[in-house]
């Protein structure tokens, strides 16, 4: 008799965790645990063939427990997060001393909780999340996942956009998507904020929110910059050539471009309340050929001649027409054979990725939705951008990034003169 789906996914489970604790085993590295102290990357020293198998340890995981559960719990997920959201808020893990426990009364006071609050939010973090422990009745100790929050200020930041911007916007995004609205401004975060404007005009108004959004964003992973620099010929350009960093927000992604090609140009761009000091913070290598200046791209680009306009992360967070006008903001600034360059989301066709990346790529475009009203787009939707914003947009190509391909880098060339 063949073996049924969930003894397959068992089996599979077990024998790819046999991979991943060889190359633990062999490269003395430590298990992943859930105790302070263990690794915050669950495997080191990974490789391509160590990352597949923890992926597909993890969707069989998920899938087994999605079988075993039924299809009640698939309609009736956990999706209370307001504990977490509590943690992050109240600062929680600042208060609780690394390598000894606190009392639930005296965490309360220093939190400015109720302790009855306090105990039942550590007791609901703790089964559901594995954020804190309770050693002994009435006492809280951090386990990895709460200390990691307590030492990393990017984690914080992270944290921060996920609960204070994105969890109530998604609890409004219902009342947005009913009025079938393609402005930025009829969003569920301008409904959960109770405001007109956009999300990033109505974050130029709150700059503490928008110094953690931009925090946040500058969380992105080496393997990211990475496929930009690996994906586009840079190293091809002519020496001295400027590259312009639409959206660029702290500088952190043209700080390693410059790095790595040390021949270039930056000029970051962003909006004021983004770059308002920043200039300073650029690191002393590279201060020299990066300079961060404020600038609305909807309005026209004051950088005429540059090679590259680099858009990474930037379209996606708009709807169609105003990446549109991005993009014609550009085109009186372009010379012949200089290049659009973005990063960016690459819709794949449904069902065509491994299951965790087509969850991650479909998690970031509800997001989007949330957020901006805006989407992620498959590769005909971006051609399709640069042909509504001007036909003298040529030479289109999406390059789809092996090492994540939920992600792609976009070239289009300005053929015009
Ligand atoms: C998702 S972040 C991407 C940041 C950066 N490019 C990266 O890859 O990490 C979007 C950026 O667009 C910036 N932005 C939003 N509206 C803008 C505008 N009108 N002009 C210039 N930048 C803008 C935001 O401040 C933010 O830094």
């Amino acid at each position: 008799m063949p073996n049924s789906r969930i003894v397959q996914l068992a089996q599979m489970i077990a024998t790819r965790t046999s991979v991943l604790d060889e190359h633990i085993q062999n490269n003395n590295l430590s298990q992943p645990a859930f105790e302070p102290g263990s690794p915050t990357e669950p495997i080191q020293q990974t490789t391509p063939e160590i990352e597949k198998a923890r992926t597909d340890v993890i969707e069989a995981a998920i899938e087994l427990r999605q079988l075993l559960e039924g299809p009640v719990r698939l309609l009736l997920p956990e999706s209370n997060f307001s504990p977490l959201a509590a943690i992050y808020n109240f600062k929680v893990a600042s208060f609780v001393p690394l390598g000894c426990s606190i009392s639930f009364v005296e965490l309360a006071d220093k939190c400015g909780l109720s302790e009855h609050d306090l105990g039942r939010i550590i007791r609901y973090v703790a089964a559901h999340h594995r954020v804190f422990c309770e050693p002994e009745k009435g006492y809280v100790a951090h386990t990895a996942a709460s200390k990691l929050l307590s030492e990393n200020k990017m984690i914080e930041h992270l944290m921060g956009l996920t609960f204070a911007e994105c969890w109530p916007a998604h609890s409004r995004v219902i009342d947005a998507i009913a009025r079938k609205s393609e402005e930025p401004n009829i969003s569920g975060y301008a409904f959960a904020n109770g405001t007109s404007l956009n999300t990033f005009d109505f974050l130029s108004h709150h700059p503490e929110r928008a110094h953690r959004f931009a925090g946040a964003m500058s969380s992105t992973s080496q393997a990211s910059l990475d496929a930009l620099s690996n994906y586009f010929g840079w190293a091809g350009l002519e020496a001295g050539t400027t590259v312009v960093d639409l959206g660029g927000g702290q500088g952190h992604v043209s700080v390693h471009l410059a790095r790595t090609f040390t021949h270039l140009h930056f000029v970051v761009q962003d909006m004021a309340a983004v770059v308002d000091g920043m200039g300073e913070k650029i690191p002393e290598d590279v201060q020299d050929r990066v300079k961060i200046t404020a600038h609305d791209m909807f309005t026209k680009q004051p950088i005429k001649g540059a090679g590259v306009y680099l858009l990474r992360y930037i379209l996606h967070d708009w709807p169609d027409k105003y990446c549109v006008e991005v993009l014609r903001h550009l085109t009186a600034a372009m010379k012949k054979g200089a290049k659009v360059v973005v990063q960016d989301h690459l819709l794949p066709e449904p069902g065509t990725l491994p299951l965790l990346q087509e969850m991650q790529i479909r998690s970031m475009d509800a997001i989007m939705l949330s957020l901006f009203n805006s989407r992620e787009r498959e590769v005909d939707d971006w051609q399709n951008l640069f042909n509504q914003a001007d036909g003298r947009f040529g030479g289109f190509r999406a390059t789809r990034v092996k090492e994540n391909p939920s992600t792609g880098i976009i070239v289009a060339e300005w053929t015009g003169e």
